[in-house]
Order: structure tokens, then C-alpha cells, then sequence
């Protein structure tokens, strides 16, 4: 009974993000305090999560039937990119996530984005790049994120079909995670790349 219950409420969220029937391991990276903790316990059981910073171990892990979801917080931790490489050689998506309130650590983020995207060893990779903290005063707009991150001309577009997409896949994304706006588009979107 539990079981069969667990299985559905499984499948419908797949099916919600576009994830069942496809397989694969998905990444979330950002700097610390981004979201990224917040927004996998959101997919686990759509709570949000007392603040429990994942400074150590900086990575956490989730996985919903054949998709694996992975968590990293990078920022100044050379380690970390290190370990992120090392145990994730095959990654099939990246969800980068930003907090577009703090304008403070843009150019940080920025950063870690371009080093990223400029990473040969996920060349091919999709990467959603997710402002998150919509709800927050003064949130960057989405343009002014892509403008804040370099992407004004590298995004691939949200209804690109894979097979006409020319390039690496990027996209940008805005969301509120603590109000439950728009995080599942990034992961539809990565998903048809699966
Ligand atoms: N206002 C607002 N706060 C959010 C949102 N998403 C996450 N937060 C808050 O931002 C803080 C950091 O969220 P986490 O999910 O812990 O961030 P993280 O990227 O996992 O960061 P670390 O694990 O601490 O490195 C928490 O206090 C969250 O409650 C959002 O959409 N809006
Ligand atoms: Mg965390």
C-alpha cells in the first residue's frame, strides 16, 4: 500500500518535470546560500527545508526513479570543483543556481559560471542557469541576470528542440523556490535533453 502510494506520487512528479521513463544524473551548482539544498528537498517532498547550510559534506544526493540529483556548493572552494569533477564524470544536465537578490556575489557567481561553461570536461552538457529568489526586493529581472552572467547572446532558447539545437544548450531561468514559482521549467527544460 505505502509502497504502491510511494510509487505514484514518484511517477506523477516525473511526470510533472518531464523526467519519467528517462534516466540520468542531473547536477545543482552554485554558491553557498544560492538555494540548491532548498530546491532538492522541494523535489523530494515539497517541504521547504530548514536552513541546514551543506558546508560539510558540501554535496547531497536524491534520486527519483532512474533520474539522480546531485548537490555541490562551490565559491572559493577549489575542493569542491575537484570533487564535483571527479564523481560526476558522466552528468547529463547542470542546474546552475543563482540568488539574484544578492547583488553582492554576481560577480562571483559569474565566475564560477564562465569557468563552467569554458569546463571541456562537460563541453556538451545542458546548463539551466536558475535565478532563484524571485520573491525577494530587489531581485534582478532576467534580462538583467543573463546581462550580470555574460549570456546576453549564448542562450539556446526554452522551446529549442534538441535536435536543432546548434550548441551546448543554456538557458536562464527565474524562480522562487520558497514560493513554489517556476523551478520546475529549468528542469522540464533539461529534461527534454535527456
Ligand atoms: N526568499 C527566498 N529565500 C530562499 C529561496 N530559496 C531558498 N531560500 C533561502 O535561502 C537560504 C539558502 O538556501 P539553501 O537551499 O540552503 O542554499 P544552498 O545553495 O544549499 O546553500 P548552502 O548549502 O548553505 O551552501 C535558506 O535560508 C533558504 O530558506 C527563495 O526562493 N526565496
Ligand atoms: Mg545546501
Amino acid at each position: 500500500m505505502f509502497v504502491s502510494w510511494m510509487y505514484s506520487w514518484i511517477n506523477d512528479i516525473l511526470t510533472y518535470l518531464g523526467l519519467a521513463q528517462k534516466k540520468g544524473k542531473l547536477v545543482f551548482l552554485g554558491l553557498d546560500n544560492a538555494g540548491k539544498t532548498s530546491l532538492l528537498y522541494r523535489l523530494r517532498d515539497d517541504k521547504m527545508s530548514a536552513h541546514v547550510p551543506t558546508h560539510l559534506p558540501t554535496s547531497e544526493e536524491l534520486s527519483l526513479g532512474g533520474v539522480r540529483f546531485l548537490t555541490y556548493d562551490l565559491g572559493g572552494h577549489e575542493q569542491v570543483r575537484r570533487v564535483w569533477r571527479e564523481y560526476t564524470p558522466a552528468v547529463d544536465g547542470i542546474v546552475f543556481i543563482i540568488d539574484v537578490a544578492c547583488h553582492a556575489r554576481m560577480e562571483e557567481a559569474r565566475v564560477e559560471l564562465q569557468a563552467l561553461m569554458t569546463d571541456e570536461n562537460v563541453a556538451h552538457v545542458p546548463i539551466a542557469v536558475v535565478g532563484n529568489k524571485i520573491d525577494k526586493a530587489g531581485a534582478l529581472s532576467e534580462e538583467q541576470l543573463k546581462w550580470s552572467m555574460g549570456l546576453q547572446h549564448q542562450c539556446t532558447g526554452k522551446d529549442t528542440q534538441p535536435q536543432d539545437c546548434p550548441s551546448r544548450p543554456v538557458e536562464v531561468f527565474m524562480c522562487s523556490v520558497l514560493q513554489r514559482q517556476g523551478y520546475g521549467a529549468p528542469l522540464k527544460w533539461i529534461a527534454s535533453f535527456l
